[in-house]
């Protein structure tokens, strides 16, 4: 798997582009299964070239002839047709059964999911009705009774049973729609006045086409099957060679000629396993590949270079961790390269930059909280002396609550609202200490009175929209030192808060910081934030660290152009403001 790297910016890595048939040609599985298709698919195209007698003619000689007869490659059947001849056929017959069922089942099901799952509650309404209604048929029944109306025409069957197939179509379609259409982006598209059409067709199909395609793949398959089973049980019409009718006079014969039995049912098993897996090599592709987490992708513990002695010492050594995500295409993106630093006991860190440039990624890491798609290329996280990325997520999640803590950037989200803060707080501390409730209860009210929290019993009691969102910070900055962590990472914690809120909350950071000894990483986009609270910092761009050093050292040296830049956009108090404000131009002064 290659990363592309470009050359000017070493931070900023972009997926080649790959076309869909290029990625499934470099698949095995896809290479595979649609080859034995085509070449199944191609025998059957040529049956009347590659056999001598047609799938009907029946000859005395040949009955029960053995393979290798002349004119018989495969031999004779019971009746004395040729069963080369008759599997070729039998080849197309079931072509064109997965054809129109596969397809009827994807016209309907996928036209009506859309439309149930994208319109208004009456039409979806409507719809579900009429395809649970459709879903209560029972289908081989059905079939059976219907072939007076097919006159015991495959075609006409396979139609039937491909309307009978479309509620699982419709089913699917309309849950993926119902998920998506919802999604702001969608909302976007509305907004920017595209038709509805045209969301459905570009923003609603392009979600739901992966499980579409193994869906029809899978359909093709059951059509195959289903025309086969009829054949079997002698339903339909009898001069319709079908591997299902093959299979049924090869069973009687199974004891003095299994080879009659053995090669329909080879041939059906080889085309609906290679539909099955081709779906899903082709759901792979479209979908994007999965990729192990990010644990599991560790590479070998290698001699830290670029470490000292004295780094080793750190609570907290990051080294040359670098981090990646797949894209759809099985592309490797790094959202982190190369970044190293380290946080001693009982400092504070403040890890800055502007959005997006991978903050928030270094303090998963940490925490271990990367989702599972994530890939760790290539270096190490250790917190004293132990490997982080090493371990697996009981040891983690030992480690998370009780020697590193976790403050988030949207207390409100992070509170359940169907519990009072109380219960989220004992619950927190249980886990972490396995004190007694009565113990935990206690520790919590004593916390919540140590942040600031003025009726520490009164919010024990409430649930987390009665209480504002500065409150509920202080409630979880309250739960996170709870266990008196070795290392409080804090993520933008005030950056959802009022101003003036803000720098209570960092006040409270600072005082428990120097009361309990805790190193702290602040992850903040504010510099103002840095110049509080911290005595070294790190600047992040694009995913790596650009410039690193104690925060009065920076704000008075800034060595890197980017930190400069950074610095110069803060805004300053003795700049007044010359210009005209714009609500004063063009106002008539009568
Ligand atoms: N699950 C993911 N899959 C792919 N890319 C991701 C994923 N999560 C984050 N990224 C990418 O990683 C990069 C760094 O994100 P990160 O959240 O660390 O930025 P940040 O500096 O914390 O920004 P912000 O201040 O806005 O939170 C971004 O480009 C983001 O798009």
């Amino acid at each position: 798997m290659s990363v592309e790297i470009l050359a000017e910016d070493p931070g900023l890595t972009v997926p080649a582009r790959t076309s869909v048939l290029r990625k499934l040609v470099k698949d095995p599985q896809a290479v595979i299964t649609a080859s034995l298709l085509l070449v199944v698919v191609v025998l059957g195209a040529l049956a009347s070239v590659l056999a001598e007698h047609g799938p009907n003619e029946a000859s005395l000689d040949a009955i029960n002839a053995g393979p290798g007869t002349p004119g018989y490659p495969l031999g004779g059947d019971q009746s004395g047709r040729d069963i080369l001849s008759r599997l070729l056929h039998s080849i197309n017959t079931s072509v064109v059964s997965a054809l129109i069922g596969a397809s009827v089942a994807l016209t309907i099901g996928v036209t009506f999911g859309l439309i149930g799952g994208y319109f208004g509650r009456r039409i979806g309404g409507l719809t579900e009705w009429i395809f649970s209604l459709l879903m209560t048929f029972p289908g081989l029944l059905l079939l059976i009774v219907l072939l007076p109306v097919t006159h015991g025409d495959f075609r006409a069957t396979m139609l039937i049973f491909g309307v009978l197939l479309s509620p699982g179509i419709y089913r699917l379609v309309r849950n993926l729609v119902v998920g998506v259409k919802n999604e702001l982006y969608v909302d976007a598209a509305r907004v920017s006045g595209l038709s509805n059409l045209r969301i459905l067709g570009r923003h609603v199909l392009v979600v739901v086409r992966g499980p579409i395609v193994i869906a029809a793949a899978f359909m093709a398959g059951t059509s195959i099957a289903l025309q086969s089973g009829l054949a079997f049980l002698g339903v339909g019409s009898t001069t319709v060679p079908s591997f299902g009718a093959m299979i049924s006079e090869g069973f009687t014969n199974l004891y003095t000629e299994p080879l009659q039995f053995l090669w329909p049912s080879l041939l059906l098993g080889l085309m609906t396993a290679s539909l099955v897996l081709l779906g899903n090599a082709l759901r792979d592709t479209l979908e994007g590949v999965k990729l192990t987490p990010a644990k599991l992708t560790v590479p070998e513990r290698r001699p830290a270079v670029a470490t000292t002695a004295a780094e080793d010492d750190s609570l907290l050594v990051v080294d040359d961790l670098t981090l990646a995500y797949p894209t759809p295409s099985g592309e490797l993106t790094e959202v982190l390269t190369g970044v190293s630093l380290r946080l001693d006991a009982g400092e504070t860190l403040g890890l800055v930059g502007e959005s997006g440039s991978g903050k928030s990624q270094t303090a998963f890491a940490v925490l271990g909280l990367l989702p599972a798609e994530a890939v760790v290329l290539r270096g190490s996280i250790r917190f004293a002396g132990r490997e982080l990325l090493r371990l697996s997520e009981r040891e983690l999640r030992r480690l998370r609550g009780r020697s590193i803590a976790y403050v988030p950037q949207e207390p409100m989200s992070n509170l359940d609202p169907s519990f009072t803060v109380g219960a989220q707080l004992v619950e927190g501390i249980r886990a972490a200490s396995g004190v007694s409730r009565r113990e935990a209860r206690d520790r919590a009210l004593a916390l919540l009175g140590r942040v600031g929290i003025p009726d520490p019993k009164h919010t024990f009691a409430s649930y987390p929209h009665q209480i504002s969102g500065g409150m509920a910070q202080r409630v979880l900055i309250a739960g996170a030192v709870a266990s008196r962590p070795q290392l409080l990472i804090a993520d933008e914690p005030t950056t959802a808060l009022d101003v003036t809120v803000q720098a209570e909350i960092l006040d409270l950071l600072r005082d428990l910081q120097q009361e309990l000894g805790m190193a702290v990483l602040l992850v903040t986009h504010n510099f103002g934030v840095v110049a509080d609270a911290c005595g070294r910092l790190a600047v992040m761009r694009n995913g790596a660290i650009v410039e690193s050093g104690t925060t009065v050292d920076t704000f008075r040296a800034p060595q890197h152009p980017y930190t400069r830049q950074l610095l110069g956009a803060i805004l300053d108090q003795d700049t007044v403001r010359t210009d005209t404000p714009a609500v004063v131009v063009g106002t008539d002064p009568e």
